[in-house]
């Protein structure tokens, strides 16, 4: 896609004479002038190094080069328009490259996880594993073409009410490198786990084995004959266990609170297959009853085993809060073989020992924290109604979130996993094309898409 590249200098003598999206600019050349935009050289020189870039976009600007980026950016593309994806990392789905664990498999059958307009591969099993996953998103935008600019993190994005334009604030790798894209269209997609959660638990500093956060872990194998306390019992916390388990560690598994846990699979096909399809027919909550009596079948009473089920059921729980039931890959057994013990939430660390609340001290090696992700959004987008301050997810409910005010977008963030990034990406590119369309009529020099 064609870009406008300019320094702050250029585009002020731009302004007047340039096409389309320069012109439109210009309409507000006193903010064009304001500190913001010059304040960076005072030299003329166009290759004057502290001057700061500014990027002028045609079509949106995507955040974020994971599943969701890409296919906001794929589906766009199918409707002629071009965008332009800003990614801190230095590769596409980082967070699936760079920050999961090597035993990682989806825990979706595969239809439930592809993007628009590309199944997976037939030869790909029902779940994919890491490998294949990160093939198959390769794949796909190679297939569309997809470029992003890598080692781009976006420090802070904010629409520009004289301009009518999103102002981008970018930053290289070292925080050097400060460029502004300057567009219509933003579209959020840096994921509902762009930053690990890590609790501060009093005696953290004094606590001498290693604390390793889930995303950092690869695999069991370096905690080989180790004591490891597992904090958190989400799908990472159980599948951890298991990991260390099946590398001769020894973990323990710290559950704070209620959780639902379900088998995988029930009468042979998936659980989450089965409630998409109970869900056409019955009530949720009378699905949600279905599964826990199935689960109870299969599993027992997993109250014995220290993990009492909240009082909503899964799915009802998963739409009104996000929080996601377990899928049992195994992690069960090993709890009721007593090969992983479970345990209750921690008081303090010690030296080499962890206080637990019910007044207990045991002696552990390492720790690693399960303690899930929080989205980054409030951190860099300057916007204050589409996204909470709070959680950093749309307000508006499922399946609302993904369009704000102001050409702001949202792809990625409904706590619905790939299947809600495809229906997100889908919505925002026949949006976006709309009006794309409408504007090309009206342009005499309409841009490449
Ligand atoms: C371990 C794990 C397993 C999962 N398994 C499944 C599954 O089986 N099925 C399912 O449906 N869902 C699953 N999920 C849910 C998960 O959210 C999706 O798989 C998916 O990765 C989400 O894609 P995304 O593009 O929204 O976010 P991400 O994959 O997190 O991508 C966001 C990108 O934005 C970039 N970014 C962040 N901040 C900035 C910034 N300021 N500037 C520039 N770039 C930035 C990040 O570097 C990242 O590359 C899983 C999640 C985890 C953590
Ligand atoms: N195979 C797959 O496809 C996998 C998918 N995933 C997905 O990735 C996403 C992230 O999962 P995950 O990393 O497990 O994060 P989650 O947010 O799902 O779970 C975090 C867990 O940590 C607990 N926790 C948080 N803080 C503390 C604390 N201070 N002390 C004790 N416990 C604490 C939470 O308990 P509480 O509920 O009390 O707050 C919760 O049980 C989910 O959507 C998940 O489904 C993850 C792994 C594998
Ligand atoms: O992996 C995740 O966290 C997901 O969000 C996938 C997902 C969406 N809806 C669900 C319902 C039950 C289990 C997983 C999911």
């Amino acid at each position: 896609m064609s870009m406008e590249y300019y320094n702050t200098r250029e585009l002020q003598g731009k302004q007047s004479n340039d096409p389309y999206f320069i012109d439109k600019m210009s309409k507000s050349s006193s903010s064009l002038s304001s500190s913001s935009l010059s304040a960076s050289s005072p030299s003329p020189s166009p290759s004057s190094r502290d001057s700061r870039l500014v990027v002028c976009v045609p079509g949106p600007v995507i955040v974020g080069a994971g599943p969701s980026g890409l296919a906001a950016a794929a589906c766009l593309k199918l409707k002629g328009v071009p965008s332009v994806i800003l990614e801190r990392s230095h590769c596409i789905a980082s967070l699936w490259k760079l920050k999961t664990y090597n035993r990682l498999r989806l825990h979706l059958p595969k239809q439930f996880c592809e993007l628009p307009f590309m199944p997976f591969p037939n030869d790909f099993p029902t779940y994919p594993i890491k490998q294949q996953f990160i093939q198959y998103l390769e794949d796909y935008a190679t297939k569309y073409d997809i470029r992003p600019q890598f080692n781009v993190t976006v420090a802070s994005a904010e629409f520009d009410p004289t301009l009518g334009f999103w102002r981008v604030r970018t930053t290289g790798v070292k925080g050097d490198d400060e460029t502004e894209y300057v567009c219509r269209w933003l579209i959020a997609a840096t994921g509902e786990n762009a930053e690990a959660v890590v609790p501060k638990l009093e005696g953290m500093t004094e606590f001498k084995g290693p604390i390793r956060h889930t995303s950092s872990y690869k695999s069991g194998e370096e905690f080989r004959g180790k004591k490891v306390l597992v904090v958190g019992c989400g799908n990472s916390g159980m599948e951890v266990c298991l990991d260390l388990c099946n590398h001769n560690a020894r973990p323990s598994l710290v559950v704070r609170d209620t959780v639902h846990v379900l088998p995988r699979e029930m009468l042979g096909k998936s659980t989450f297959g089965l409630s998409v399809w109970l869900l056409k027919w019955l009530p949720i909550r009378l699905v949600d009853r279905f599964l826990l009596v199935v689960s109870r079948l299969l599993l027992g009473n997993t109250s014995q085993l220290g993990l009492d089920r909240p009082k909503l059921g899964p799915l009802e729980l998963k739409n009104l809060s996000g929080k996601t039931p377990v899928l049992d890959v195994g992690t069960l057994a090993k709890i009721k073989s007593g090969d992983i013990q479970v345990c209750p939430a921690i008081k303090r660390l010690k030296p080499h020992a962890i206080e637990f609340i019910d007044g207990r001290t045991e002696k552990f090696d390492a720790i690693i924290l399960a303690t899930g992700y929080r989205s980054n959004v409030p951190i860099w987008l300057k916007e204050g109604d589409m996204f909470s301050k709070e959680d950093g997810l749309p307000r508006r409910p499922f399946p609302n979130g993904w369009k704000g005010e102001c050409g702001l977008y949202a792809v990625g963030f409904t706590k619905r996993g790939l299947l809600g990034t495809s229906m997100d990406a889908k919505r925002i590119a026949e949006d976006i094309g709309r009006c794309w369309k409408a504007e090309a009529k009206h342009c005499s020099t309409p841009f490449n898409a």
